[in-house]
């Protein structure tokens, strides 16, 4: 069975809470698309080119913990505005998309540039305060320094990077059901995404 559930939102809307419970529910395979883009810039931090990072990117074995810093996260929508370097990315993540057994990915272009064929599609998203807040919580949690405030400015710059690029900008899909999770604790945001990708299922 081929079925691609695509899920694209701003940066810390939930969406990739909302897609490792939906894959987990379904049986599905997930990718995280984000990694993908820390990890190119990750390697840009160390001094590598960007495009080069990207060409010879393993994308198994990710260590998403090391990925998930305040630093990494401005300079993935960094990179990621780079043509060159989602050009890179664009055979592994559409190869994942149409892969047997169903697959759940989240990102910024999922439903209109990797899978515009995907047979569900959210668009998950939440005000830049709620955003800000749970992101924060998650820095603090890991043990990393930073303020709500920055936190805040942050997420802003990220969403300005990411919606205002020339290629693939963060927006919905035409065919996309939009989730506002800003009133919406996890369950309740996952129950609603689940209904919609049950109806298209039909299961
Ligand atoms: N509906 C919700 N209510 C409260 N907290 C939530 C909700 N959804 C997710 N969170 C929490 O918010 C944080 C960000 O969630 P998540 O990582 O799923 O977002 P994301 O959209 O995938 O972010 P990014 O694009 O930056 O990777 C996590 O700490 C998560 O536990
Ligand atoms: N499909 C995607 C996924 C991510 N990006 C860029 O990577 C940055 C980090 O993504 P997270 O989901 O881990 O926060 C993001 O801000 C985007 O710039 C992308 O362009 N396309």
């Amino acid at each position: 069975m081929i079925f691609t559930v695509a899920i694209d939102g701003p940066a810390a809307s939930g969406k990739g809470t909302i897609a490792k419970a939906l894959a987990r529910e379904l049986g599905f395979a997930h990718l995280d698309t984000g990694l993908l883009y820390r990890a190119v810039a990750a390697k840009s931090l160390e001094g590598q080119d960007p495009v080069e990072a990207a060409q010879g990117l393993d994308p198994g074995g990710l260590d998403g913990a090391r990925l998930r810093t305040a630093a990494v996260a401005q300079e993935a929508s960094r990179v990621a505005a780079i043509p060159a370097v989602r050009v890179a990315l664009l055979d592994v993540q559409k190869a994942f998309a149409r892969r047997e057994g169903g697959a759940v990915m989240d990102g910024r272009d999922i439903g209109t540039v990797i899978c515009p064929e995907a047979e569900a599609k959210l668009f998950v998203t939440a005000s830049a305060e709620a955003r800000a807040g749970r992101r924060y919580r998650e820095l603090v949690a890991a043990g990393q320094e930073v303020t709500l405030e920055g936190t805040l400015a942050e997420v802003r710059a990220r969403d300005a990077r990411d919606a205002g690029r020339d290629v693939a900008p963060l927006r919905p899909a035409g065919d996309a059901v939009v989730i506002d999770t800003s009133g919406l604790g996890i369950e309740e945001a996952v129950s609603a995404a689940l209904a919609v990708v049950r109806e298209r299922l039909g299961r």
